[in-house]
């Protein structure tokens, strides 16, 4: 199995350049479902998650073309990708395919409103939390959908072949229900409304997709989107947006080891709350016309208390990354995780490399040390794993990080980008 080894102390210098968005990439991939027009996407990430959702979507008859797949430095550019589900073979998405992956759900959606009919495997997905697909079902019911769950499957089916407008009122904000029911509404008759919905630039990506292949959404990037369904989507031609989480976390890396690096093609506006954090805890972020360049001098690192939520607040999935920065802070931090109940699997982790945090329920309190060592650590998810990489960064001696095909998961080229910024890092087989 691989393992990431990296010997820390080294300051971070250069570019860096930011991938496409992994979960922006994947709702946008499976939208693809709901035509029989070719949809275009760019800069999609050459990730596991990718490569999976590809899998599951062939599974029911969508044809992908990659372009643009070049070798050397053309390798950091994204892949344009074409997707054409022209004829769908297949409405079950099963257990093998499904399992690994949360976002692999969300096919759902599409397939029960464009073929009247899905069966769909629970999700996978990170081992973050309960993580249940309730709004899901609720939500999709509010549209006029039968569903009973047996063996592990929903299976889902519209009376009469299509789903009708309704209202659905989430429950709390969630990233995944949105994306599933702006889908399925789009092509149901009559209008819906979803209240207390997603903001997440993720969602307002899949929104301007949609409208780009002819729904017709009001509302995006608000809490209540309208949704007027319409009988037919078509194709379409559509940008993945910057990852905000890869940037957060290499913006973090630098505010740990120090130096000045321009994370390039990052999107500040997608990325607020969590740069004023950062610049609070003493580095410089400075936008500039082809991203964002990150700079910090010194070694003092001040702390910051910060309570996780939905955008435009800070993000869960930067929590891990910036437990890791605290942990060499001056004094103590508390963080908050509010959305996920399971989302501290780092901290015995990161105690391993020498960090002081104490666990009470949903708050971490991280007492800064001076320096933190190196030692083999184990990733037990994505942004857990790369939350000990960049901890090892800023580690005296040398660590290595077991079972990172996690990191593989949503981390596009991790070790090749912060070795061109000068960090010591590789992958070794075996
Ligand atoms: C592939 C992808 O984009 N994953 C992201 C997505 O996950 P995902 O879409 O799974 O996360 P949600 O926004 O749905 O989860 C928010 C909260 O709602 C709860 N919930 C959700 C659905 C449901 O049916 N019932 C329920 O109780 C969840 O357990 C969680 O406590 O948003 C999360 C929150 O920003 C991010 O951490 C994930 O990286
Ligand atoms: C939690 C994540 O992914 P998933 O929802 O696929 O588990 C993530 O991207 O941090």
């Amino acid at each position: 199995m691989d393992r990431i080894r990296l010997v820390g102390g080294n300051e971070l210098n250069g570019e860096l350049p930011i991938s496409g968005a992994k979960n922006a990439a994947l709702p946008l991939m499976i939208a693809s479902l709901l035509t029989k027009d070719p949809l275009v996407l760019n800069n999609v990430p050459r990730l596991a998650d990718v490569k999976q959702l590809e899998r599951i979507l062939e599974n029911h008859g969508v044809d992908i073309a990659v372009q643009g797949r070049r070798r050397g430095d053309d390798e950091m550019q994204g892949q344009r990708i074409t997707f054409t589900a022209h004829d769908i073979v297949d409405t079950c998405a099963p257990y093998e395919l499904v399992s690994t992956m949360r976002a692999s759900f969300w096919v759902i959606g599409p397939l029960l409103a464009r073929m009247g009919e899905a069966r769909v495997s629970m999700p996978g997905g990170c081992a973050i939390g309960t993580r249940p697909v309730d709004f899901y079902i609720d939500g999709l019911q509010q549209l006029g959908a039968e569903i009973e769950i047996d063996g592990g499957y929903v299976n889902a089916k519209a009376p009469g072949g299509r789903l009708k407008g309704g209202k659905v009122v989430l429950p709390r904000i969630s990233v995944g229900a949105t994306h599933v029911i702006m889908m399925a509404a789009s092509l149901a008759e009559g209008t819906s409304v979803i209240e207390n919905a997603a903001m997440e630039p993720e969602v307002t990506n899949l929104a301007e997709c949609l409208i780009a292949m002819g729904a017709k959404i009001e509302g995006v990037g608000t809490r209540t989107l309208t949704i007027e369904g319409v009988d037919t989507l078509h194709g379409a031609e559509v940008d993945v947006i910057p990852d905000r989480i890869e940037t957060g976390t290499y913006a973090m890396a630098v505010a740990m080891t120090g130096g000045n690096v321009l994370l390039k093609g990052a999107n500040a506006e997608h990325l607020r709350a969590a740069l004023d954090v950062l610049k609070e805890t003493g580095a410089q972020v400075i936008e500039e016309e082809d991203g964002i360049r990150i700079v910090k001098n010194g070694s003092g690192i001040k702390s910051i208390d910060v309570d996780v939520s939905e955008y435009p607040g800070f993000p869960t999935d930067l929590q891990a990354q910036y437990m890791a920065l605290m942990s060499r802070a001056d004094g103590t931090t508390t963080i908050r995780e509010t959305i996920f109940e399971n989302r501290f699997m780092h901290v015995s982790e990161l105690a391993r490399l020498g960090a002081h945090i104490d666990v009470d329920g949903q708050a971490a309190e991280v007492t800064g040390v001076e320096h933190l060592k190196g030692a083999q650590v184990m990733a037990t998810d994505l942004r857990a794993s790369v939350s000990l990489v960049i901890a090892g960064l800023a580690a005296e001696g040398e660590t290595i990080v077991n079972r990172i095909y996690h990191l593989d998961r949503g981390f596009e080229r991790l070790e090749d980008k912060l070795s061109r910024c000068g960090a010591k890092i590789e992958r070794v087989s075996g």
